[in-house]
Formats: structure tokens, sequence, C-alpha cells
């Protein structure tokens, strides 16, 4: 389960909202799921110090990373800092990002492999606008997102990666993808990993989110889901309390 803050929280605001989390969040919790944050790359530093100092077992990553390994790219934020933080995670290609920040596909593979190369864990996140779903064509669209953001990644890479399944119409917009419809995509993106790699072993090491309007309230059965894994959380994460419940899908 990721909470995907967005831009959101200042440092001392994650501070506070981290440490509700670890208040509430017991073994039980990190050993039935793997529990991350997403925070603004300002907010990091205050993260990491916070997990290190109270040796909390809440993992976390960033929202986006430079396909560059350094050098002269102003604003731009690499893999390794990103590593030297002791990030586990980071989104990559969210369609704000594709949206509004012109990101496509060779960009996206580009920062996949820049994200594995220093050990870090891509979130490649896909999924299709509302006009590439009513035209019926939203499978293959985000079939094309996965191929695209997967080229040259090889098996053993691959296995562990997450994948994020965000439907754009569902962000942000309080209207959940049904389970069944999240399933058949999801279902569809197993499908095809197992087509790239030739082998069913890594397919089902992938780990595929949902995302997209995610509350305590829908969360158990799009969690029901057989080829959803896990959550990827924007609004709802935001609200400790809310978050937590979210972890605990089984007792929803
Ligand atoms: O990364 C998270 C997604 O964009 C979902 O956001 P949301 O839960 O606010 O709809």
């Amino acid at each position: 389960m990721a909470g995907n803050w967005k831009m959101n929280l200042n440092h001392l605001e994650a501070i506070a909202h981290v440490q509700k989390l670890a208040f509430a969040l017991t073994d039980k919790d990190y050993e039935a799921v793997e529990v991350a944050v997403l925070p603004p790359f300002t907010d990091l530093r205050s993260v990491q110090t916070l997990v290190d100092g109270d040796k909390l077992r809440i993992k976390y990553g960033a929202q986006d990373l430079s396909a560059h390994e350094s050098g002269a790219y102003t604003g731009e934020i690499s893999a390794s800092m990103l590593a030297k933080f002791n990030c586990s995670f980071v989104t990559v290609g969210h369609s704000e990002r594709r949206q509004y920040h012109g990101e496509d596909e060779p960009l996206v593979n580009a920062k996949v492999k820049a994200a594995l190369k220093h050990g870090l864990t891509p979130i490649l996140c896909v999924g299709e606008e509302l006009a590439v779903r009513e035209a019926g064509n939203h499978v293959s669209h985000t079939l094309a997102q996965v191929e695209g953001g997967l080229k040259d990644v090889s098996a053993e890479d691959a296995a562990g990666l997450v994948i994020a399944y965000e439907p754009v119409w569902a962000i942000g917009t309080g209207k959940v993808c049904g389970e069944e419809d999240a399933q058949e995509v999801c279902g569809a993106i197993r499908g095809r990993l197992t087509e790239l790699y030739d082998d069913g072993a890594t397919a089902q090491q992938v780990r595929i989110q949902y995302g997209g309007s995610v509350k305590a309230g829908n969360v158990a059965k799009i969690m029901a889901q057989p080829d959803i894994d896990g959550a990827l959380v924007g609004g709802a994460s935001l609200d400790a309390e809310e978050f937590v419940k979210i972890i605990r899908f089984r007792d929803q």
C-alpha cells in the first residue's frame, strides 16, 4: 500500500503525518502489508531521519526522478540522490507527469532504467484517459504503456517491479473504477508480462497495484481481485486514519 502525497505536506507536516502512521501501525500490519509513503522531494530527508531514528518499518520513496545521471539538468533529482536517501521506491510515468510534463514512453522507459540502476523499485504508472476507455481501447492503450515502460528491461529486473494501473478518469475524481473493470486491465497486464518474459514466474512476481479514488470504503473489493496486489493511494493517504484503514483492508 503506497501513499502518493503528490504536492502536499511540507517537511514539518510530513514528520507529523509519518508519526501518526507509525503510532497506529503494528507489527501485525507490517507483516501483512508492505507500507510506503511517497512524499515530495523536499520531505524525503525528514522522513528518512524519522524512519532511521525510530527504526520504523514504513518504507518511502519519491514521486519522480531524472532520467539523467548527473550534470547540467536544472531542477532535476537523480536516482543516485534518491538512493542516497535510502528511498525504496519511485513512481515513474504517473499520469500527472505524462499530462502536465509531456512525459512519453521513451522518457518513462529511461527513468525506469535509471531507477533500477540505482537499486530503486520503480512503480510504473499506466492507465487510460476517459476518451480511450469510452472508445473501448483501454486494455490495448495500457498494455502499450507497459511495453514502452519496460522496453529492454530484463526479466530479473522486471520481477521486482511494481506496476500501478491508474485509469486517469478515476484519479482524484471520486469515480472509482469498478473492481471487475480494474481486474480486466490488471489481468491483461499480468498476461502481457507473461508473454513479454515468456516465463510465468516473472509475471507472478511483479506486484500490480490499482490506483484511482481508493478509500477505506472501497479498498476491500478492489483487493479481492486476483491480479490486484496493492493500491497506490493519492488523496486518501493524506489522512493518516484513513490510510491506516486502507492498510487494514482485510478488516473493512
Ligand atoms: O498516485 C495516486 C493516484 O493518482 C490516485 O490518486 P487519488 O487516490 O487521489 O485518486
